[in-house]
């Protein structure tokens, strides 16, 4: 990499036998790439001598030269690339990416050190780790590798994805950048938006949402205390994997209607489950399954380990496999009677006790995603030339994006505005007072969503319906964003929620 060549002495590789070209600065030989080039052999002879950069940057991402940075065999003499390859762990420089409380020239009353510091580590975290796993799963479909899982135990990244409390205390947070009794809301949120950057919605799941949605239940509402830290111990060092089982073929929120039953044994001393699940996150490779089921009278949530009489049979949705999707049966089941969660037949607090939390790391994931969307469109229309110019120079795309950059920077001010209140609320306070905002923020956020994916295709045309090269993450998020409007609560259901809740304190006196 060190050698150097005049413009001139690159012109003269201009012929099928000796092919090189000048990409911002550098000089590549693509002599032997000719045949592997996926966009064919013709486009790099017409090139061949010549600064391809324009080209390149029309119709490549810049990971394109990292990935094949053997190409690259010099420099030209006294000229330096200006194109910079980001690191691990550091911030974008494209204007709105990140939100405003990571921009150098902003200020927030919400975020601390602490705060920074683990955005920072989880950033590394994530470059380093996740989105290299993340693309390769959500490409192949396969499921998370034991060795993440490895890696987020060790660092307490699992823990924290249950949200700020006990089981946090005395654990060392990515190497003690917080201290696990300072972890809050805001360190949650920023658990989720870091993660979320590896863009690959159906991994995203796949990476233990099951678990950040099951295991705080058992933490709450398991009595057994031997047994509840057995449970936990065994999920959060990553030995074990554990889902929620609630939605059936015959219902969904609809708790009234499952119709998987869980009967008492004359002993009293098991239940026997018998029944379907349908569209179980995680259900493909979990151990336990915290199950709603019905009983002599009502629902009753059981913890259930696989076993004899537990079967799971992928599911094939929009998104990647690796979100490990399944139809659970249970035929006969014994499950001991410890493994109830809270009281027999008023199984319906436990399952409703997490969703607030559930529904705000969904929010801060599908808000953060969008920036990301308004990152790649800001790039593209910087760097596509159509009809001789880029495309930012079009009044239509710089509406478009100015929309959406609305939008992202609205619904984040709301996220950290809900968060804040969240660290400063007992779990009482926010069970009374924030489910319907919640509710309210998750419904706009993935409205937004909606908006955004259908611009950020239309910006990128055909490309945005690529699953590979440039347009990828539009791709991607505009046939996955409905994930976020359904599960844990649809639009319209969140949109009620929030008005309905407010009506309850309508005031009593004639208006
Ligand atoms: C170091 C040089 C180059 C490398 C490593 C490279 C690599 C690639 C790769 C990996 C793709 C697949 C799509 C993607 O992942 O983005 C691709 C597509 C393509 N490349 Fe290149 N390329 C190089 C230079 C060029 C140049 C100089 C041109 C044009 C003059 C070109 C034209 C194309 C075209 C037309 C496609 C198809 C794009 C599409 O379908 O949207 N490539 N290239």
């Amino acid at each position: 990499m060190a050698q150097t060549f005049t413009r001139a002495e690159v012109a003269q590789h201009n012929t099928e036998d000796s092919v090189w070209c000048i990409i911002d600065h550098r000089v590549y030989d693509l002599t032997d790439f000719l045949d592997a080039h996926p966009g064919g052999s013709v486009v790099l002879n017409q090139i061949a001598g010549q600064d391809a950069t324009t080209d390149f940057y029309n119709l490549h991402r810049q990971e394109v030269l990292d990935r094949y940075s053997r190409l690259c065999i010099g420099t030209v003499a006294g000229e330096s690339p200006e194109v910079v390859t980001p690191e691990p762990g550091s911030l974008s420089q494209v204007p709105y990416a990140e939100p405003l409380w990571l921009r150098p020239a902003f200020k927030s009353p919400y975020y601390n050190d602490s705060h920074r510091r683990l955005q920072k580590a989880l950033r590394e975290f994530t470059d380093r780790y996740v989105t290299p796993e993340a693309q390769e799963k959500e490409r192949d479909g396969t499921y998370i590798s034991q060795e993440l899982i490895d890696r987020m135990a060790e660092t307490n990244i699992l823990a924290m994805r249950l949200g700020p409390g006990k089981h946090l205390h005395r654990r060392k947070l990515l190497g003690g950048v917080v201290e696990g009794k300072d972890f809050d809301y805001l360190h949650d949120l920023i658990v989720s938006q870091e993660l979320v950057r590896a863009n690959a919605r159906g991994f995203q799941d796949g990476n233990m949402a099951g678990m950040a949605i099951s295991l705080t239940a058992v933490q709450q509402w398991l009595r057994n205390e031997p047994l509840r830290q057995q449970i936990t111990d065994e999920v959060l060092s990553g030995k074990k994997k554990m889902c929620l089982a609630i939605t059936e073929a015959f219902a969904g929120s609809d708790v009234a209607g499952l119709r998987t039953t869980a009967q008492k044994t004359p002993d009293g001393k098991y239940y026997i489950v018998n029944g379907t699940k349908k569209w179980i996150t995680n259900g493909m490779f979990s151990d336990y399954f915290v199950t709603g089921c019905r009983t002599e009278k009502g629902f009753s949530v059981l913890l259930i380990p696989r076993g004899e009489g537990v079967e799971t049979k992928q599911i094939k949705t929009s998104y990647s496999t690796a979100a490990a999707t399944a139809f659970v049966q249970f035929e006969n089941v014994k499950v001991p009677v410890e493994n109830l969660l809270g009281e027999e037949h008023k199984g319906f607090i436990v399952i409703m006790s997490n969703f607030n939390h559930e529904r705000f790391m969904m929010a801060s994931s599908v808000i953060r995603m969008c920036a990301t969307i308004v990152e790649e469109c800001l790039k593209w229309c910087n760097q596509r030339i159509v009809f001789g110019k880029k495309l930012i120079e079009q009044p239509v795309m710089r509406q478009k994006l100015a929309r959406m950059i609305s939008l992202c920077e609205s619904n984040q001010a709301w996220l950290e505005s809900i968060a804040y209140q969240m660290c400063n609320m007992s779990y009482a306070e926010q069970s009374a007072h924030l489910g319907g905002p919640i509710g309210l923020l998750k419904s706009h956020a993935t409205r937004s969503a909606q908006e955004i994916a259908e611009q950020a295709t239309n910006i990128f045309g055909g490309r945005g319906l690529t699953q590979t090269g440039m347009g990828r993450v539009i791709e991607m998020f505009h046939r996955t964003y409905k994930f976020d409007a359904i599960l844990g609560g649809t639009e319209e259901i969140l949109a009620d929620l929030g008005v309905r809740q407010a009506m309850k304190k309508f005031p009593k006196a004639m208006l």
